[in-house]
């Protein structure tokens, strides 16, 4: 119902006048049907009778029923795809929206989550036919209502139709909604099936997998993913077949019994030639009227599931929306005793972390691989919330902040970049889109000068989607740079090994400008994550991490001192650098 309050408003705004058309065409079709039955009675009686004004009376209604079903049916076919089209676009968008209010990235890692998402966006189009479902439904009900009262008409007995009419209508509407639960159960198998499917078809994953060998194993478990949606899903439909069929013997028996009935009351003249050919005709048009009344309330169950995905969705969005109202301050952050595990995952990934990160300084973060920087960095930017312990940006909880505003004054560079295949200046224009006539300065700032020697400078296609020229790993890194560098002065700049395809000297000259600049500025906080130990040193303030907790921390002067963690692995690598190591 919720759905629906929401959904048929958004039909008559994709298109009020297409809408009352589509309306009234599906209304006028359900009424040609019993009109053209009804004339088909009158013609066959005035020929008995031999009256030509009958006949004429008759021939006349027949052909404006059936001009009026033929035609109205053409153009209420175009007009509906027109509606449904415009009505997808709408649902599209909406879904989109609630999407994107999501502040955190925690969702994208439950399973429930996801299954939801592709089901929905699989099934965007139903949402959209929805409107036009419910109204050939209504139309389908009142044509076969016309249809019983007709037969009526000829004698009550006939009524015994209607309810055998309606068992097949009340067994699909049942089977149906069980094949759409085996959807549900099976949908985790496909979403399977469509990520191996794209990890051998897509240039980057399929590379990797032929230089290995991997695809026919890939290619196995994706075929063996897909038996196992198909099983459930065949299984779900020979049931619904078994039953549906069973259905219509039931109706079929009825409509024998009907025509028995018809030919006793002729043999006893009790019923005209007229009345015989009516029930025929009703009697066989009736099955096409109940098969198309069957599939549209199939259409509306399978609407009906998409929508409660839908309003799952809207729920979600709205309970795990935005929820902080205060406006981020500015000043130091603090971690205290903060401890995070990942969702689905019970061991803990950082465990009573603190430490305090001061305005105006370089911060870097170093540890071995899987150590919890990034982790460290998921958290400071609101993607996560802390399972235990707070986070507080100049004693305000980051929790009660509004994280919109918070990342409008924070800015990242990460790993694991995205290759926007757009136009140079767009690729890195989204990183703030109001401030897109600062894209140049952003690239200087990155050191991206080869962007002055592509063909046509910044504005440039990239990547081979659409023709566009495809960069080396560095140089897609430098944009990625670029991008985070679109904020005007931020006040955390977090840099999450944004260099790690440069070469050692360009990663040293950049971080050694950005050092300089952050530390003249004398506002923001640079963090810094890096395995390069040349670049570490450069920092205010080191933390090193160790299995989700802190090792130790303070100046790489003090730590150096300190001879623990952070010494003996600057030594080493200082050592292999000289070449001193054995
Ligand atoms: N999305 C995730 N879900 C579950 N566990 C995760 C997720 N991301 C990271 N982890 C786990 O958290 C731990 C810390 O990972 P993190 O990425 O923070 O390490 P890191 O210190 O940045 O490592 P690296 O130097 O390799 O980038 C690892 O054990 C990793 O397996």
């Amino acid at each position: 119902m919720k759905v629906l309050r929401h959904t048929l408003p958004l039909t008559w705004q994709a298109g009020p006048w297409i809408t009352l058309l589509v309306g009234a065409l599906v209304a006028a079709q359900s009424v040609a049907v019993a009109l053209l039955a009804l004339s088909q009675r009158w013609l066959v009686d005035a020929a008995g009778l031999g009256t030509v004004g009958g006949l004429l009376a008759a021939g006349a209604l027949a052909a404006v029923a059936y001009t009026a079903s033929t035609t109205g049916r053409t153009i209420l076919h175009s007009l509906a795809l027109e509606l449904v089209l415009r009505v997808d676009i709408l649902v599209n968008d909406e879904i989109l929206n609630l999407v994107a209010r999501l502040p955190e990235v925690e969702h994208l890692e439950h399973p429930e989550y996801l299954d939801r998402i592709f089901l929905l966006r699989r099934g965007s189009r139903t949402l959209a036919q929805l409107a036009l479902g419910l109204t050939a439904t209504a139309s389908g009900v009142i044509s076969i209502a016309l249809s019983v009262w007709l037969l009526v008409a000829v004698d009550p007995w006939l009524a015994l139709l209607a309810p055998l009419a309606l068992l097949p209508l009340w067994i699909s509407s049942r089977t149906l909604r069980r094949i759409r639960e085996a959807e549900k159960e099976a949908a985790r198998h496909s979403r399977l099936e469509e990520m191996l499917h794209r990890m051998c078809t897509e240039a980057d994953t399929a590379k990797e997998l032929r230089v290995s060998g991997a695809s026919a194993a890939i290619d196995e478990e994706a075929a063996a993913a897909w038996d196992r949606y198909a099983t459930l899903i065949t299984r779900a439909r020979a049931r619904a077949s078994i039953w549906n069929a069973l259905g219509w013997i039931s109706f079929s028996v009825g409509y024998l019994l009907v025509l028995a009935i018809t030919a006793d009351l002729a043999a006893r003249g009790l019923a005209t030639l007229g009345d015989a050919v009516l029930v025929l005709v009703l009697g066989a048009r009736l099955r096409g009227q109940i098969q198309e009344v069957v599939e549209q309330i199939g259409r509306v169950i399978q609407t009906g599931q998409v929508t409660e995905h839908y309003a799952w969705l809207h729920d979600y969005a709205t309970a795990h929306g935005p929820t902080g109202r205060k406006e981020p301050t500015t000043g130091g952050i603090t971690f205290d005793n903060v401890t995070f595990a990942y969702p689905g995952s019970k061991a803990p990934v950082l465990r009573d972390v603190s430490f305090h990160l001061r305005r105006g300084s370089v911060v870097a973060l170093v540890g071995v691989n899987g150590a919890g920087k990034t982790t460290l960095v998921k958290l400071l930017t609101g993607m996560y919330r802390p399972a235990a312990g707070t986070i507080k940006v100049d004693g305000q909880d980051l929790a009660e902040t509004d994280l919109t505003a918070w990342r409008q004054r924070t800015s990242a560079a990460f790993q694991d970049f995205v290759k926007f295949q757009l136009p140079v200046r767009q690729a890195v224009g989204v990183g703030d889109l109001p401030r897109m006539d600062q894209v140049e300065e952003a690239l200087d700032a990155a050191g991206a000068d080869f962007v002055r020697r592509l063909p046509d400078g910044v504005d440039t296609r990239l990547g081979p989607l659409f023709d566009g020229v495809d960069l080396s790993q560095g140089q897609w890194q430098r944009l990625a740079l670029a991008r985070a560098l679109m904020r005007d002065r931020p006040e955390v700049l977090i840099l999450d090994e944004p260099t790690a395809a440069l070469d050692p000297a360009s990663e040293h000259d950049l971080y050694e400008r950005f050092t300089t600049t952050a530390r003249t500025s004398g506002e923001g906080i640079t963090v810094l994550v890096s395995h390069r130990f040349s670049t570490v040193r450069m920092a205010d303030h080191i933390i090193v991490v160790a299995d989700g907790t802190i090792a130790e921390q303070g100046s790489h002067e003090e730590l150096m001192a300190r001879n623990g963690p952070y010494a003996q692995l600057f030594t080493i690598q200082a050592a292999a650098y000289s070449g001193d190591v054995q």
